[in-house]
Parts: C-alpha cells; structure tokens; sequence
C-alpha cells in the first residue's frame, strides 16, 4: 500500500485530493498546522474523515516537518499547505512569504534527511505569472509576481526547480489557474457571489458588495485539478506544469452566470466597493494547458459556466437544507 502525505489537507485541494488517494488505496496522511483545533469539515463534507491520518505541522519549524515525515513515512508528499488568499498576502506578507517559501524548502531540506526517495508535489500558482496581457501562459512565460502571496509562490516554484537539478529529487510544480468547487470558502469571490446570489434568492440578503468585477481568469473545477496533481508524480520523470482550462471569462460574467442561475439580474444587487479592490490586481489570467494534455493526458472537462452551475447547485442544497433544520 502506497502512503501519501498532504500538507495542508483541510484546505479545499487537500481535501479532494485525500479522496482522489483514498479511493487509489493510499494510506492517507494530512497535516494542518494544529490537527487538535482544525475542525476538518471538508473533510466530513467529503465522509472520509475517519480515514485519514492527521498530524499537527508548521511547515515554518523544521523539526516539525521532520517530525511528521518520520511518523508517517510517505512515498509521496503533497504540499497544499500555507496562506492561499491573494487578497490577504497584502494584509499579512510574512506570515504569507513563512509558511509558503520557507514550508516548501523545509519539506525538500527534510525529503534530503530520509532514507527512502519521496516524491514532492508543490502547489505552485498562475498568480507568479502576474499580468499577461491578453496572452495565455505556458510553462516557458517568465514570472512577474504582484502579490506578496505571488512573490512567495514563486520563490517555492524555483526552490522545487533548484532541488531537482541540485539533488535529483522527484518534485513537480503544478502551475494552476484558479479552480473552485463547493469547498470553497466566501473569502474567495466565486463562494462569496455564489452564495450571495442563493441568498439573495431566498431572501435572506439584500446586496453584494465587490471589488474590480472587470478582472478576467480563467476557472476551472477544482476536483478535476486535483487530477493533474496526481498524474504528475506518476511520470517517469518530474517536470511542472500549467493546469488551467484555457478559456478565460470576466468576473462580471461569472456574477452574471451566477445571479441568472437563481433567475435574478445581478445588476440590482451588486454595489461596487472600493474598499475592496487590491494594491495590485492581475487584469487578466489565461493558462495554456497544452503540455499538461501531451504529457499527462489531463484535460478540463468543465469550463466557468459548469463550474457556476455545479457550485450554485450545491449551495441551494445546503441553504435548504438549512432551513428544514431550524
Ligand atoms: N476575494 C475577492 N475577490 C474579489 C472581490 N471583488 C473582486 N475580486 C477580484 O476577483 C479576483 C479573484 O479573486 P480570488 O477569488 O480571491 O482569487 P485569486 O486572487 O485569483 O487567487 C486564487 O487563485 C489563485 C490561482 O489558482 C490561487 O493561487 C489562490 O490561492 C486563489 O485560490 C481578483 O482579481 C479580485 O480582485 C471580492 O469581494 N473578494
């Protein structure tokens, strides 16, 4: 039985990926900064709770890494772990710069110190590639970070890079476009339009306030992502890769879908909110996913407006269960 290690398993990816390996047959082990204090819904959410492993790690202390490499002795690690709102990196970069560039290098300086060669998944970001133009990025397109989360995400993408050549160790960036799913939380604005426009629906909410709703990206579903994650540690060699859809839509488009999807025009109940718009904004995001087709045969089935349906689908379900229970 294969075992696989997934920092950060209470996240969104962490969870989908934990049942992607549990239905694989891996022994799954997940780590969260304090596993005593996580409430791990995603992971009831997903019913698979009990069948995981879960450890207490912060990937900022090295003896903890080490720690929980020793204890559950993976074949392959998955690092999902660290700070992941964009928007918030601006209100907290150390906290953001610690726990995604100084977590990955302690993961690969601790694989160094095990006697069994581990593979090493490392949850890179389409944020490194910074503003695009109206181009798609490939794996070749220089990066220009314009977040401190950005900056971090790149510092771990060259550190996984440096450690493959330097060390020969089997570690992969996955480059991904944004990619959601009902495990989403409201801190990111697909859930937050999302359930807004349910709400609003149901007559529970009167407005939605945004930010810059001109931003365009290219979403995808994060379930099928967590595929590509997957496929890439089982090459014969490591590499890294874009995942994306490669089609990429406006925000307004997506509160459009969303709103119309609960039969509502959105441009009664969005209020722009300047509070809300970043330091620095990517205007555009488009991932050209064409070596991940080649090399991993993995290709996005769902496009933004699946994404909406699906994601709407399934918070009309939990307001309405909601409701028969109170
Ligand atoms: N969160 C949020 N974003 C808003 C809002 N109004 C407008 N936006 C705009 O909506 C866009 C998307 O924001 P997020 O959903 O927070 O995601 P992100 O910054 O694109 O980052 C996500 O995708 C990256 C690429 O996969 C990930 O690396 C990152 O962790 C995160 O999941 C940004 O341009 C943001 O300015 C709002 O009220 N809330």
């Amino acid at each position: 039985m294969k075992r696989a290690l997934i920092c950060g398993i209470s996240g969104q990816d962490g969870a989908y990926l934990a049942k992607l390996l549990l239905d694989k047959d891996y022994e799954v082990w997940g780590t969260s900064r304090d596993a005593q204090m996580s409430s791990f819904r995603n992971l009831t959410k997903l019913g698979i709770r009990d069948r995981t492993k879960l450890e207490s790690a912060a990937l900022n202390d090295f003896r903890s890494v080490l720690q929980v490499l020793k204890k559950s002795q993976p074949d392959e690690i998955y690092n999902l772990a660290g700070q992941s709102s964009v928007g918030l990196s601006f209100e907290q970069p150390v906290e953001t710069l610690e726990s995604i560039a100084v977590g990955s290098l302690n993961l690969l300086e601790a694989i160094r110190f095990m006697e069994q060669p581990i593979k090493f998944y490392n949850a890179s970001s389409s944020e490194c590639f910074g503003d695009v133009g109206q181009n798609s990025a490939s794996e070749t397109t220089p990066f220009k970070p314009r977040s401190p989360y950005a900056v971090a995400k790149s510092a771990a993408f060259w550190e996984v890079a440096n450690y493959r050549e330097a060390y020969g160790i089997f570690a992969c960036s996955g480059i991904l476009f944004n990619h959601e799913s009902p495990l989403r939380p409201e801190r990111f604005v697909t859930q937050k339009i999302v359930t807004a426009a349910c709400r609003i629906a149901a007559g529970q909410q009167d407005k939605l306030n945004l930010g810059n709703i001109s931003v365009q990206r290219d979403w995808g579903w994060a379930p099928e992502f967590i595929e590509a994650m997957y496929a890439m540690l089982q090459q014969e060699q490591p590499d890294d890769y874009v995942i994306a859809t490669g089609e990429s839509s406006s925000l307004q488009d997506f509160v459009a879908a969303a709103f119309g999807a609960v039969g509502l025009d959105w441009q009664k109940y969005v209020i722009s909110d300047p509070t809300l718009l970043r330091p620095t904004d990517i205007a555009f995001g488009k991932g050209n996913p064409k070596k991940a087709l080649e090399k991993l045969g993995w290709q996005a089935q769902y496009k933004m407006r699946d994404v909406v349906r699906m994601m709407v689908a399934a918070k009309q379900k939990e307001l309405s269960s909601d409701g028969h229970h109170s």
